[in-house]
């Protein structure tokens, strides 16, 4: 496995709920043709499948929490070997959420090239959830889990940043700008990458 990845490059994309780090993978992969994989949408997809681990996810999701670490784990180390034959590079969208999983992530898979931390500002986030909200039929896109996954942001995930920072592998993206003003600094990160 860590040998059939081991020149794809990878990129953990962190930050808050909302701050706008699928819209940003969207527009690497259109550009740069990465594999993408949000940690939520596969949890989700489980869920939407039906089955007994499905239901138990959702029960957590629904209340903002996090789910047991080893369950996301598996989910993108089958996704990535799934991909491992085509993909020049990985996008890990919304992982890690806590220091565990990232330590976790490099001793089964490997390390990260890049960390992109899409930055807005609290009052931003929730608002665009809201707005998302009103047509996204996702469980946790209302106002009290949003509260609760903003919290759990920074109290679990912040430290993330802080971590990886001492690595010197952190790009900050002011994503309070409109999405191609923001996909301008995030180019910019990953052409550094070459
Ligand atoms: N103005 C502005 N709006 C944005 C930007 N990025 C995202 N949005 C809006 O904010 C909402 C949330 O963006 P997503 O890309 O879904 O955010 P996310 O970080 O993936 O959020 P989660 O899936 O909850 O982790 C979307 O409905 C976007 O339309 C941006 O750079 N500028
Ligand atoms: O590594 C992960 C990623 C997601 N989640 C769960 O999935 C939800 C949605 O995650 P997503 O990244 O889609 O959205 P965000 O919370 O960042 O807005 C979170 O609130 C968590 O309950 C989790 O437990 N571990
Ligand atoms: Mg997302």
């Amino acid at each position: 496995m860590a040998d059939k990845i081991k020149d794809a490059k990878i990129v953990f994309v962190v930050g808050g709920p909302g701050s706008g780090k699928g819209t940003q993978c969207e527009k690497i992969v259109a550009k740069y043709g990465y594999t993408h994989l949000s940690s939520g949408d596969l949890l989700r997809a489980e869920v939407a499948s039906g089955s007994e681990r499905g239901k138990q996810l959702q029960a957590i999701m629904q209340k903002g929490e996090l789910v047991p670490l080893d369950t996301v784990l598996d989910m993108i180390k089958d996704a990535m070997i799934a991909k491992a034959d085509v993909s020049k590079g990985y996008l890990i969208d919304g992982y890690p959420r806590e220091v565990k999983q990232g330590e976790e992530f490099e001793k089964k898979i490997g390390a990260p090239a890049l960390l992109l931390y899409i930055d807005a500002k609290a009052e931003t986030m929730v608002k665009r959830l809201v707005k998302r909200g009103e047509t996204s039929g996702r469980a946790d896109d209302n106002e009290e889990t949003i509260k609760k996954r903003l919290d759990l942001y920074y109290k679990a995930t912040e430290p993330v940043i802080a971590y990886y920072e001492k690595r010197g592998i952190v790009r900050k993206i002011d994503s309070e700008l409109p999405v191609d003003e923001v996909f301008t600094i995030v180019e910019k990160a990953i052409d550094e990458l070459k």
